[in-house]
């Protein structure tokens, strides 16, 4: 398969690496300095960017009849223009706000705990989310799915960055060290409390996770995530 990198920098490198151990070419490295692309050079698009630049890099990629996945996050209030671009110019997408099988799997644990959860008034819920000081967005894009699927299955109906309301999940977002992603969500009555945590040691889950949708999404056409990619029903 070759791939064309959107970012070329802690994400951009590790996928790079990842992909050629695995018998691919990155066909064009794409970073801010770019001037032009040749877009028939790659079958696949893989994008880990910046919230400025995620948009126009995903959807020039669809005008390009190539398929893209993209791991980017802060850009998410384009993301429906994005899927309407991509159905109109019959190409491919897969957005996902974590690509590691670990939190995808804490995503559905989530779902689960919440459901359970929303029958029990005592409880109050919160998240925590930790990441690098590098990290030009906040909360994390993982910490905005975890809260989309609280809402889901509670009747919690928003979240709030580092701050309280009714029926609002809090989201404390620290930023310290090199720290590649930690996040936890709390349950919390008078009598006790219960958590659930994942820890991401380092970037390869991410990247692994990126590499496969890239694999998987090869051939197909629509609006694809990462539960497609691994089969969870
Ligand atoms: N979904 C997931 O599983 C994960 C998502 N992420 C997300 O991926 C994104 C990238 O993370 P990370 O690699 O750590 O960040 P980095 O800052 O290390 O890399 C981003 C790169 O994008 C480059 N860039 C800037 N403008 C453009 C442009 N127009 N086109 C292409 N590249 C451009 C930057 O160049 P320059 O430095 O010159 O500006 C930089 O090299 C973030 O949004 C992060 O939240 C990260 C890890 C996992
Ligand atoms: O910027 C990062 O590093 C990460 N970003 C993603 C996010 O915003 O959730 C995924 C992971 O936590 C690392």
């Amino acid at each position: 398969m070759k791939i064309g990198l959107f970012g070329y920098g802690k994400m951009g490198k590790m996928i790079a690496g990842m992909a050629e151990e695995r018998g691919h070419t990155i066909a064009t490295k794409v970073d801010l300095d770019t001037v032009e692309i040749d877009y028939a050079s790659f079958d696949v698009a893989i994008d880990f960017s910046t919230p400025e630049a995620a948009f126009e890099n995903i959807t020039n990629c669809f005008k390009n009849n190539v398929p893209v996945i993209s791991g980017t996050t802060g850009w998410l209030d384009r993301y429906q223009e994005a899927v309407e671009l991509c159905q109109q110019n019959d190409s491919a997408f897969i957005y996902a706000s974590n690509f590691s099988l670990g939190v995808n799997i804490f995503f559905e644990l989530n779902r689960q705990l919440a459901k359970m959860m929303s029958q029990l008034n005592e409880y109050t819920v919160s998240m925590e989310e930790i990441h690098h000081t590098q990290k030009l967005d906040a909360p994390s894009g993982t910490a905005i799915t975890l809260a989309e699927g609280i809402m889901e299955n509670s009747s919690y109906m928003d979240w709030q960055l580092n701050g309280t309301g009714e029926n609002s999940i809090p989201i404390h977002s620290i930023r310290e060290g090199a720290v590649p992603g930690t996040h936890t969500i709390a349950y919390d009555s008078e009598v006790d409390g219960i958590e659930i945590k994942h820890t991401a040691h380092n970037r390869k889950g991410f990247a692994l996770g990126a590499i496969l949708a890239a694999e998987w999404i090869l051939g197909k056409k629509g609006i694809f995530g990462m539960r497609d990619v691994l089969n969870f029903t």
